[in-house]
């Protein structure tokens, strides 16, 4: 059993704190949003992440879960102390690293390993490890939202940046898992290169998809014969309106401008997010092309969050669109299982059908399952016009045409 002090209680802060406490470890949760705190002490986990809120709840009861405003106690009496905090992007492209520097300018730390989980460019631990008087190890986390409990307690890798010893410490933390244990500079540029190798990827997919409707082919089909090769892979290859999240554009974006400070020449890493800009714009040139000008019209959304699974609209590729149809004039109605408030331009209904009353066009942007499987008929018979155009490649095309809809897909 180790003493562990979590700093930031966000999706990774609160999953690695709960996960550990779960694990066995003595527990302390430090954020300085004081009702984030104030609701953890009772519980409530308000963010939609499978089993999150019952290891909260067994933490909290059990007393090895606990939750502190301020980082004070959770960076003193702690065998390892986890910074889990924000870093977004700065207004140049790169990471900003003031809530990581605002930590370690409050830490007075001793007798303890500290672990950066939070994604930092290759360096930063390296340049931390020089101004503390304790090991420093880089840890970066994998989880997906949606997924977090489960990704970190069944992990595919653990990857652990430091000297031997410390990092090995942090690697028996864990599950039993294939475990890397590198140079902290390594350590941290797994955790880009893979999230950008996956945007790559899927930049890749969404050109491709491009080219499919002037060539005549299908997508779908041409993808599925890819995932046949094992050196493909299968995973990452659906076409959608772009990728987006809390993650994949502040990290391209921060690996494209380390690029540029150590004067590499990254073009392919520019030219996956470049790629990712215009999709949002192809999305709305299939909806005006299907419906005329867009002044004045009612769309109807479905899904506004950045992919199923999640209520996280951060970056969301659903609101990238919902914001170029409002600026072209589109009266915009949504509809999200997880979204209950109105986002941005678009008035947030409690139904599918109620997204589509009287719209001159359906989008699908977000791919919950639930929307292949909604009444044909009856949403085609509340619309202005029935149209729908699946970004996703999500519905099942015949039931939705025979039901009268004329059906816009992505590179079919
Ligand atoms: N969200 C993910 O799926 C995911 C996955 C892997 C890695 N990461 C990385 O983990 C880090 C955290 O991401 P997140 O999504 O959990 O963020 P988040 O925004 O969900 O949570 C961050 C938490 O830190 C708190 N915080 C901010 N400044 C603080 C300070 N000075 N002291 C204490 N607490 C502070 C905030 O109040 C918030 O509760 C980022 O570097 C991110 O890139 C995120
Ligand atoms: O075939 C696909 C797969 C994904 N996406 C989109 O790609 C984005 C990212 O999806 P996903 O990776 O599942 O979401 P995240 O929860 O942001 O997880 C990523 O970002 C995290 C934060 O760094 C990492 O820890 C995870 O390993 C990494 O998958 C979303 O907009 C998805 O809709 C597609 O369009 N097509």
């Amino acid at each position: 059993m180790a003493r562990i002090g979590v700093i930031g209680a966000g999706y990774v802060g609160l999953t690695t704190a709960a996960c550990f406490a779960h694990l066995g470890h003595r527990v302390v949760c430090a954020d300085v949003d004081a009702g984030k705190v104030a609701a953890l002490r009772r519980a409530e986990v308000t963010a939609h992440e499978p089993r999150l809120a019952e290891l909260v709840a067994d933490g909290v009861h059990d007393g090895s879960l606990e939750f502190v405003l301020g980082n004070g106690p959770a960076l003193s009496d702690v065998d390892f102390v986890f910074l889990c905090v924000p870093t977004p992007t700065a207004e140049d492209g790169a990471a900003d690293l003031s809530a990581v520097e605002a930590v370690l300018a409050e830490a007075e730390l001793t007798d303890c390993v500290l672990v950066v989980k939070s994604t930092v460019p290759p360096g930063t631990s390296d340049r931390i490890a020089r101004s503390q008087p304790v090991p420093v190890v880089a840890n970066p986390e994998f989880l997906r939202e949606g997924h977090a409990v489960d990704d970190f307690l069944r992990p595919q890798r653990i990857v652990v940046g430091g000297e031997e010893e410390p990092a090995r410490r942090v690697v028996a933390l864990y599950p039993n898992a294939p475990a890397l244990v590198t140079d902290r500079a390594s350590a941290e540029l797994v955790k880009y290169a893979s999230n950008c190798f996956l945007a790559m990827k899927l930049s890749y997919v969404n050109s491709l998809a491009e080219l499919c409707e002037e060539a005549g082919a299908d997508i779908e089909d041409v993808t599925e014969g890819m995932r046949l090769d094992e050196r493909i892979g299968s995973a990452f290859l659906r076409p959608g309106p772009g990728w987006g999240g809390s993650c994949f554009p502040k990290d391209t974006k921060a690996l494209l401008s380390t690029s540029d400070e150590k004067h590499v020449d990254f073009s392919l890493l520019r030219a996956t997010i470049d790629t990712n800009e215009r999709q949002a714009h192809r999305v709305v040139d299939k909806v005006r092309a299907a419906v005329g000008a867009l002044r004045g019209k009612r769309i109807g959304l479905l899904g506004l969050t950045f992919k199923a699974g999640t209520d996280d609209l951060r970056d969301s590729p659903a609101l990238a669109v919902a914001d170029l149809l409002a600026r072209e004039g589109a009266v915009l109605a949504g509809y999200d299982p997880c979204v209950d408030h109105d986002a941005g331009p678009v008035r947030v209904t409690d139904s599918p059908a109620a997204a589509a009353r009287g719209a001159a066009a359906l989008v699908v942007l977000t791919e919950w399952p639930e929307f292949a499987e909604l009444d044909w008929p009856a949403l085609a018979a509340g619309m202005a016009c029935p149209v729908i155009v699946d970004t996703r490649n999500l519905l099942p095309a015949d039931k939705v045409t025979e039901s009268g809809f004329q059906l816009v897909a992505l590179g079919r």
